[in-house]
């Protein structure tokens, strides 16, 4: 096998540090800084050394991200940390008892978080080192499934982070709503069953043992759990999220903090009202107490942490598309 040149090693390094950093504006920060043409033309670069030199190839290049793998299987995956589920409340009486709850157990008031609830599959993503080593399904809280080779092809989520840090992550993987109506379209054409939602639609293309199919689903992510902290110091949710961004991960910038029912209330008429216009699907809004210590003071119950409630907004009235309105 040939040896690539020193120049050559660098102009791989380069090419990947460059193409790596536009995925990162494009797909975590919706903020793309060139147009597609520019990345096509570096990736084209890249894939032709990579293949006149294939130990060039480094796992976090963005040529890995396209699949290729067809597994056997999936393995079965312990969370050292279970993946709790929420109480659902649904309507401002249950949000001001939940608040009373709150108050009563810590003796004061307490800052809230409010968060969108994303209607995805909650994901759990282990690092070591920086590196992306394990991906996987909530599962029953306790045990999940290995997808760490199909979670690799999700463009949002990282290969290798900003800081060479182990820690692990968790949030909710998704496909955006555009996405949905597009791959239903097509699935429609070829004579296939359709999805029924977005949530659905993401759960299938991780559950595929074809990593390629996965990585043709334009799957996003947010995450907004912070499980196992590593050298992270943060003391409450709402900085929390800001650690999970300067890390490299995408997280919902919606989030709000709250200081009374009242602001908490406010947001949730305000998303009741935006949601039909969000490009991803949300079943409503999730209310943590701010406060990582208070939230350990609040402790769980068997499922569920008593610092958190999961405001679930009433059923989307089905959008009618233009070909289900009827014209008379
Ligand atoms: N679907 C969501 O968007 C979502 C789900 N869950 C949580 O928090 C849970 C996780 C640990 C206890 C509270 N936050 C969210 N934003």
């Amino acid at each position: 096998m040939a040896v690539p040149s020193t120049e050559v090693q660098q102009r791989a390094e380069e090419l990947r540090t460059t193409l790596n950093q536009y995925a990162y504006e494009y797909y975590v920060k919706d903020q793309p800084s060139v147009e597609d043409y520019v990345y096509d033309r570096l990736y084209k670069e890249l894939v032709q050394l990579e293949t006149d030199y294939p130990q060039l190839v480094t796992e976090d290049s963005p040529t890995q991200r396209v699949g290729g793998i067809v597994l056997p299987g999936f393995e079965k995956v312990i969370h050292d940390i279970p993946l709790y589920s929420l109480n659902d409340v649904f309507d401002k009486e249950e949000i001001i008892a939940f608040d009373a709850r709150v108050q009563k157990a810590l003796g004061r008031a307490v800052d809230y978080v409010c968060e969108l609830k994303i209607d995805g599959l909650s994901i759990s993503l282990k690092y070591e080192n920086g590196r992306f080593v394990r991906g996987a399904t909530r599962g029953d809280g306790t045990v999940g499934e290995n997808i760490t080779e199909n979670l690799k092809t999700v463009k949002s989520i990282p290969l290798k982070l900003k800081e060479p840090v182990s820690l692990e992550v968790r949030g909710e993987c998704y496909m955006p709503k555009a996405s949905f109506i597009r791959l239903n379209q097509v699935r429609e054409e070829e004579g296939l069953e359709v999805f029924a939602n977005p949530r659905n639609a993401a759960a299938g293309s991780l559950r595929q043992l074809d990593t390629r199919i996965a990585a043709s689903r334009n799957l996003s992510t947010f995450l907004y759990t912070l499980a196992d902290f590593g050298p992270i110091e943060a003391h409450d949710q709402f900085s929390a999220l800001d650690e999970l961004d300067s890390l490299g991960f995408r997280t919902n910038h919606e989030r709000r903090l709250c200081r009374t029912i009242d602001e908490v209330w406010a947001y949730i008429e305000e998303f009741h009202e935006k949601r039909s216009e969000l490009p991803y699907e949300i079943d409503g809004v999730v209310i943590k107490v701010n406060d990582f210590s208070d939230q350990d003071t609040l402790g769980f119950t068997v499922k569920a942490p008593r610092w958190a409630a999961a405001y679930k907004f009433p059923p989307e009235e089905a959008e009618t598309t233009i070909e289900e309105i009827e014209w008379t």
